[in-house]
């Protein structure tokens, strides 16, 4: 096949044997889905309509203002519904084909890909667990001399340094064996796992012939090695420092001579393994990729930006080092999981007609240790395959700060508009890009010239974190940065690929998994409230549709405010006797009941298209109501606030540690409430408890008019049923204490006695 390309500047024509790159294909039924859409934002009008139009007049201020409210709450679902919709109209998916690629390409015109990976704390983020990125990493198939691994640790740690050093003598050996058998699974912890032999076709012990001797010693051999490395590294973070005779192994200890703190240290930077070393060959004679470490200085009195500030960091100190055209951000649990990621990924990047403009590309974020239903909801099936490929198919992807490619110049704040002139000009002149020129400075030199980059007065008086680099100021940096890269003309890709590019750790207390969704909500709240506010900082340059796709994730803290209202007022009424909703005899009735139907069974159905079950379904809805009443209200609080200046941004650090007995909860699916904060517990007790009471007083005193008050009370009931359990029945360590069960009683009894005896 042969695909013909107009030269975009004169009338040069590009011809392309093989094809494009990668192609892009829609989702079908779109048709029937706006159909069906339809349908629900009538029923949305009708109940607007119903509310104004029957605003009781003659009653008391109190039915009045329940009616109000419950109206408020009605319009902000409809508006966040609306906003949801652009996500769902055109799905784009994206397959790349890396063969053409390999075949048009050979290994000497293959870019640079530098790997960033991030991490901030030796105790919350186990340094072997953080090894075990970087190996997968360096183990990529590609050309090592155009890779190189940086390792950022906003720890400050030399336990982490340690472990960097121990996993590059281990990355001689095990480089080769993931080459000579071909491993897919790159990651040694998760390639030795017996759930890897479950379901991987790797070469592993369960499935090989006799015959195959060489690979069984070689598959001893390594084992033993990566033990070795696992115990000196997990010595050595317990003793809390390095042994004063392996402090001799490598001059980079040295660093850590002075008395240094983690908020309170120079900048260090060191290249473990130098790439254009000769002798830096791993055990089949094969150049390594290069692997550097580095801790930008941290002092008190300076903010360091968290992630964002890493990032930047990174960004200067990989120029001066390796400078490649390509990087790949990850977190420090985010694991490679697909050898030849890099190659597909440069399909998109180098395809001759639509890789230019492409800045970034984003892969979804996948988890190993999620459980069947999946109890804390982590797993975000319909966002993976649905709106996020729905706003793919705008032209855009949201930049959720790991597993994403960057193209160098747009991540440091090229408009897009600039950098194609420059390349249309360098094309005109006919020059090739420019050749490297050879870098004669050694190791040392190399530090010492780096270290500059990291310093904490480096980015006084530049554009860093905020023309140039990831965005300062906001707990989300990823997608601020992401947006701001859209807005300066670049489009971005979001890839899904059948085998799961990388690969993390999913929060495994509710704690956790709250705290994140409060970090989360609040961060992309605060980016709605600033100038980056997708429908003003976006107007005239992004399409309607990503713009509301921004949003559908910006407004989750506000979107506590009516489901709060929903969870309180319809009870509360319940018990004073005030209807909310039409009677089921009135035509008024059908919206809401079509409206409630309609998208419950909608969203059941796409949740299961997208391989959950209906447990797990049903676990979403909890979660959902349990983040939206208690993270993202607090996500909304504190981002008001943040606006009148009453607090500032802060970065909890998900902790990725997981103990034994927490293990065992999550395994069995059992709910940890356990370690949550008491004012969090308070808040779903008291909703759990209230929706109870409401329920059984509607029992009793049946009345049809208030009907839907009680089924709606019901839900809530059902959704909750775990806090019951964990409220009279569970007695072990993750259940709710009864100082959090006597307040909650206190407040519900008070507001029961409210709504029954003074309204
Ligand atoms: O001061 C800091 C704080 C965090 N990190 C790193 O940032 C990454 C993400 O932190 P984590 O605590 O795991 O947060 P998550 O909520 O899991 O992260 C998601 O959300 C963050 C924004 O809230 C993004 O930065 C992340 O990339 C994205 O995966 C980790 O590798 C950390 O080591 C730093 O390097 N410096
Ligand atoms: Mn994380």
């Amino acid at each position: 096949m042969k695909m013909r390309e107009e030269g975009k500047e004169g009338d040069e024509e590009v011809v392309v044997d093989g094809g494009p790159l990668f192609v892009t294909k829609e989702a079908r039924y779109r048709g029937a889905y706006k159909v069906f859409a339809s349908t629900i934002l009538v029923s949305i009008a009708l109940i607007l309509f119903y509310r104004v139009t029957n605003i009781p007049t003659t009653t008391t201020t109190t039915e009045l203002l329940a009616w109000i409210a419950m109206l408020v709450s009605e319009i902000l679902f409809g508006l966040y519904w609306i906003i949801t919709q652009s996500v769902r109209w055109r799905i784009a998916f994206q397959s790349p084909s890396k063969h053409t690629l390999l075949q048009r390409y050979d290994e000497e015109k293959m870019p640079g890909v530098d790997i960033f990976v991030c991490t901030a704390d030796p105790i919350l983020e186990p340094p072997l667990m953080v090894m075990n990125t970087i190996l997968s990493a360096m183990a990529y198939n590609y050309p090592s001399n155009k890779l190189s691994v940086y390792l950022s640790d906003d720890g400050g740690s030399e336990l982490t340094f340690y472990a960097l050093f121990k996993a590059s003598i281990f990355s001689k050996h095990w480089l080769p064996f993931c080459r000579t058998f071909n491993l897919q699974t790159r990651s040694p912890q998760a390639y030795f796992s017996p759930q890897n032999y479950h379901n991987n076709n790797d070469y592993n012990p369960n499935n090989t012939t006799n015959d195959d001797d060489e690979f069984q010693k070689q598959w001893l051999f390594i084992k033993k090695l990566y033990e070795e490395m696992k115990s000196d590294i997990e010595r050595t973070l317990e003793r809390g420092k390095v042994a004063d005779g392996e402090r001799n192994l490598h001059k980079g200890f040295k660093e850590w001579s002075l008395k240094s703190k983690k908020q309170d240290h120079h900048s260090i930077v060191q290249v473990i393994i130098d790439g254009r070393d000769k002798n830096a060959v791993d055990e089949d004679g094969i150049q390594l990729p290069r692997v550097v470490y580095m801790a930008r200085e941290k002092r008190p009195n300076y903010p360091h930006n968290f992630k964002a500030g890493a990032m930047n960091a990174l960004i200067r100190v990989s120029s001066e080092i390796s400078n490649g055209a390509f990087i790949l951000n990850l977190d420090c649990d985010m694991y490679p999981n697909n050898a030849d990621t890099i190659q597909e990924t440069l399909c998109f990047f180098m395809d001759e007609s639509r890789g230019q403009d492409i800045a970034y590309v984003q892969f979804p974020q996948n988890y190993n240790n999620l459980t069947n239903n999946d109890h804390y909801a982590n797993s975000c099936l319909a966002t993976d395959m649905i709106e996020l490929a729905g706003i793919s198919g705008h032209g855009a992807a949201l930049y959720c700060g790991t597993g994403c490619f960057h193209r160098r110049e747009s991540l440091s704040g090229a408009h897009f508009k600039d950098y194609k002139a420059k390349l249309d000009h360098n094309m005109m002149m006919k020059m090739n890009p420019k050749v490297e020129e050879e870098d004669n400075r050694s190791v040392d030199e190399l530090n010492e010239a780096s270290k500059v980059l990291a310093t904490c007065t480096y980015e006084n008086g530049t554009l860093w974190g905020k023309e140039m680099g990831l965005v300062y100021g906001i707990p989300v940096e990823d997608i601020a940065t992401g947006l701001v890269i859209t807005c300066r003309g670049w489009k971005s890709i979001y890839y899904n690929p059948e085998r799961k590019g990388f690969i993390g750790v999913a929060p495994t207390t509710l704690d956790v998994a709250l705290v994140q969704h409060k970090r989360w909500s609040e961060g992309m709240f605060q980016v709605f409230f600033s100038k980056y506010c997708p429908f003003i900082y976006g107007h005239g340059k992004i399409n309607i549709g990503i713009q509301m796709g921004y949003c559908v994730y910006l407004l989750w803290a506000p979107l506590s405010i009516p489901t709060l209202c929903y969870a309180i007022l319809p009870p509360l009424c319940l018990l004073s006797g005030i209807p909310l909703f039409p009677q089921p005899r009135s035509l008024w009735f059908l919206p809401f009941a079509y409206a409630f139907l309609a998208n419950t069974t909608y969203s059941l159905c796409e949740a299961l298209i997208c391989g959950s079950t209906i447990k797990g379904w049903l676990n979403l809805q909890r979660m959902r109501f349990i983040r939206r009443t208690t993270s993202y209200f607090f996500g909304f609080i504190d981002t008001l606030k943040k606006q009148l200046g009453l607090s500032q941004t802060n970065f909890v650090i998900t902790d990725k540690v997981v103990t034994e007995d927490v293990q065992n909860m999550y395994e069995k699916e059992i709910i940890d409430f356990g370690g949550c904060s008491s004012i969090m517990l308070t808040i779903l007790v008291t909703l759990a408890l209230l929706n109870l009471v409401g329920v059984l007083v509607g029992i009793i005193i049946i009345k049809r008019i208030i009907i839907i008050q009680i089924v709606l009370s019901a839900m809530i009931v059902m959704v909750n049923l775990p806090v019951y359990e964990a409220l009279f029945i569970r007695s072990d360590k993750g259940s709710i204490s009864s100082y959090v069960m006597i307040k909650s009683f206190v407040l519900v009894s008070l507001a029961c006695f409210i709504a029954t005896f003074v309204i």
